[in-house]
């Protein structure tokens, strides 16, 4: 029988090439040395708006699978936190838009943000394990922390009207919380059959490959000659 504990460890491992690829992407980079083209970040703000009011329902949805399924009371607290932080970035969201001058409610959803917001919806439903949805759940957030963090990084060249960006997900708290979505992972990947497992990295690899997409989209047109086709 394959030895279980620390399973997301192991999947770091295994898929590191595709974990890198999605918390060093190029437009993380950019951000990172300063040479960020500020329409791109624009492109990604707007798409992130849009994915983020997305994210609250799905987290909702794993929250209600934790209630009915988790053999441990504390996860609820750790999902309401991540509700909560997810009340703050919608805000915040808001503001920076108005800070940037871009318009929120016309925003055009781009291709790649719909095909991971689909994604998000298929791990909504009843069938779809705990296990599963909280191995999503994590690494949705991992990936945002992980490459935030990096911008901030000793030798960065952040610009000031984006270091707010950075700590929103790069900031310690929130590789706390991360740390803690990947604890209650690993314990319920521990405890899972290895079929539930599989379904788990499969949907780990999903959510690396649409954060992929989803950086790409900001260096892509959106919303100019490519979507009024
Ligand atoms: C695309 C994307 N992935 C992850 C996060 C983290 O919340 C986010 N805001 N947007």
């Amino acid at each position: 029988m394959e030895e279980k504990s620390g399973m997301i460890g192991k999947w770091l491992k295994k898929h590191l090439h595709l974990y890198v690829a999605a918390t060093r992407h190029n437009f993380v980079l950019s951000i990172r040395d300063g040479s960020v083209d500020l329409s791109n970040f624009k492109k990604w703000l707007a798409q992130d708006y849009i994915f983020v009011r997305e994210f609250v329902p799905f987290v909702a949805s794993v929250m209600i699978k934790a209630s009915k399924t988790s053999d441990d009371k504390n996860d609820m607290e750790a999902i309401l936190g991540g509700l909560t932080s997810l009340n703050d970035e919608i805000d915040w969201f808001k503001q920076e838009a108005s800070k940037w001058s871009i318009p929120l409610s016309g925003t055009i959803v781009h291709k790649a943000n719909e095909n991971y917001c689909m994604f998000l919806s298929s791990l909504m439903l009843p069938e779809v394990e705990y296990a599963v949805a909280i191995t999503a759940f994590w690494a949705i957030e991992a990936v945002y922390q992980e490459s935030f963090a990096h911008c901030l990084e000793e030798d960065n060249k952040v610009s000031q009207e984006l270091q707010e960006t950075c700590k929103r997900w790069g900031n310690e708290k929130f590789g706390h919380y991360c740390r803690s979505l990947q604890n209650i992972a690993n314990r319920c990947l521990e405890k899972a059959p290895d079929h539930v497992c599989a379904r788990a990295e499969v949907a780990f690899q999903r959510v690396l490959e649409h954060e992929v997409e989803f950086w790409n989209m900001s260096h892509e047109g959106v919303g100019k000659s490519i979507d009024i086709v």
